[in-house]
């Protein structure tokens, strides 16, 4: 068993990475304080892995909320159904909420949690990969609306993450991959090591290889909670764990949700920011291509998909939550290892960055 801690004064938590920790009550009951809890799945992790938790919380009174499976579920609708199975249960401040699944689980349960009564505990479970080495850290929580992607939400850190990576096991390929994405954000945006170490352990990742997921995670995890415990609220450092996502969050909403990714979408993201730096000569275009051959290799899109239309992208990118009076700001990168906010770019720029790549001119 791993443990990474995220250093938030009195909000701080533990992360607890293993193997089986779900079966394992003894080990993440005591992250739940009160008698309340309430569990919120979905369709697809409830049937492998609900009664793992359920059987945890002998003595307690419990309820289950199970949501229909997708991104397009990350609605306020859900929050308002879990608010109304919470006041069912009766469920008091000193309540807990335990999301278990992936990253939409985790931001919507996350999100009502920092609701119910203007606060209850919450603790993460995550089973993708995705929420194992993101999501399920650093208390960003909240909903979709047609609008945009999170575009209603809070930050409220949980009480602990107990990141079970035997559950990787039933994880489908394609959302495994996803998952991937951000693990090499990590290493793009302040850590060429890590980026190298991905590259060296490409097949390795490909085969879920115990030895290298375990590195993979905690490197990440690390990462992310040094970022998040100088900076909670993104007023600095922490908008660089959104490089990629001005633009993938863009091509998420256009290609509409749940069709493509948010990996997927970040990895595309990903390989524009590094294209433009290039083209705005803050960056090597050898990094650029390094980035691409990198993604490429670990069964990522890294171009548009057919149908997207760069103003309309732009038109999105605009209400992006790091802008700033109207204006856009992008996380951009020096090179391999080093990201920095840019603000006051030339939308003609970007505008022309997503033309060539329409273009297929890159
Ligand atoms: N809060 C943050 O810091 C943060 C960070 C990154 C991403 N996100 C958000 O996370 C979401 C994406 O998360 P995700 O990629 O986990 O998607 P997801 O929650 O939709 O899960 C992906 C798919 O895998 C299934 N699944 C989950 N665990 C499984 C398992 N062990 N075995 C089999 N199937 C399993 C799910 O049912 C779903 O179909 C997006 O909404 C994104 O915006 C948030
Ligand atoms: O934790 C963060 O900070 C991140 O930016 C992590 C991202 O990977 C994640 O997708 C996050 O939800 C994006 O946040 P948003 O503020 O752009 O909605
Ligand atoms: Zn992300």
């Amino acid at each position: 068993m791993t443990r990474v801690d995220v250093a938030l004064g009195e909000r701080s938590y533990p992360i607890h990475i293993g193997a089986g920790s779900l079966a394992d009550a003894a080990r993440w009951r005591p992250a739940i304080a009160g008698r309340h809890v309430l569990v919120l799945s979905n369709t697809v992790v409830a049937p492998l892995y609900l009664d793992r938790v359920v059987a945890g919380l002998d003595g307690l009174d419990h309820t289950i909320v199970v949501l229909d499976d997708g991104e397009q579920h990350k609605t306020l609708e859900n929050v308002a159904r879990i608010f109304d199975a919470l006041a069912a249960l009766g469920a008091s401040r000193d309540a807990t909420l335990i999301a278990l699944g992936g990253g939409v689980v985790g931001d919507l349960g996350g999100f009502a949690a920092a609701c119910w009564m203007r606060g209850i505990d919450f603790v993460q479970m995550p089973t993708t990969l995705l929420a194992m080495v993101d999501s399920s850290v650093g208390g960003k929580t909240g909903v979709n609306l047609a609008a945009g992607k999170n575009l209603v939400g809070a930050f409220h850190q949980p009480r602990a993450v107990f990141i079970d990576t035997r559950t990787l096991a039933t994880l489908p390929r394609r959302e495994y991959l996803a998952g991937l994405a951000e693990v090499v954000k990590y290493g793009a945006i302040g850590d060429a090591a890590f980026f190298a170490w991905i590259e060296r352990h490409v097949e390795a990742l490909l085969a879920r290889d115990e030895a290298a997921l375990d590195e993979a995670i905690a490197r990440s995890c690390r990462h992310k909670a040094g970022v998040v415990a100088r900076d909670e609220r993104e007023l600095g450092e922490r908008a660089l764990l959104n490089f990629g996502h001005t633009f993938g969050h863009a091509i998420e909403v256009e290609a509409g949700y749940g069709e493509l990714l948010h990996g997927e979408a970040v990895a595309i993201g990903m390989v524009l920011a590094a294209r433009l730096s290039a083209t705005l000569g803050r960056a090597p275009r050898a990094d650029a291509e390094r980035l691409e051959a990198l993604l490429r290799r670990l069964d990522l899109p890294t171009r548009l998909p057919a149908g997207c239309q760069p103003e309309r992208l732009l038109e999105r990118m605009r209400l992006d939550k790091k802008s700033v009076s109207g204006q856009l700001r992008l996380i951009l990168w020096t090179g391999l290892g080093a990201a920095d906010v840019v603000a006051g770019i030339d939308e003609s720029r970007i505008l022309a960055e997503l033309e060539n790549d329409v273009a297929n001119l890159a």
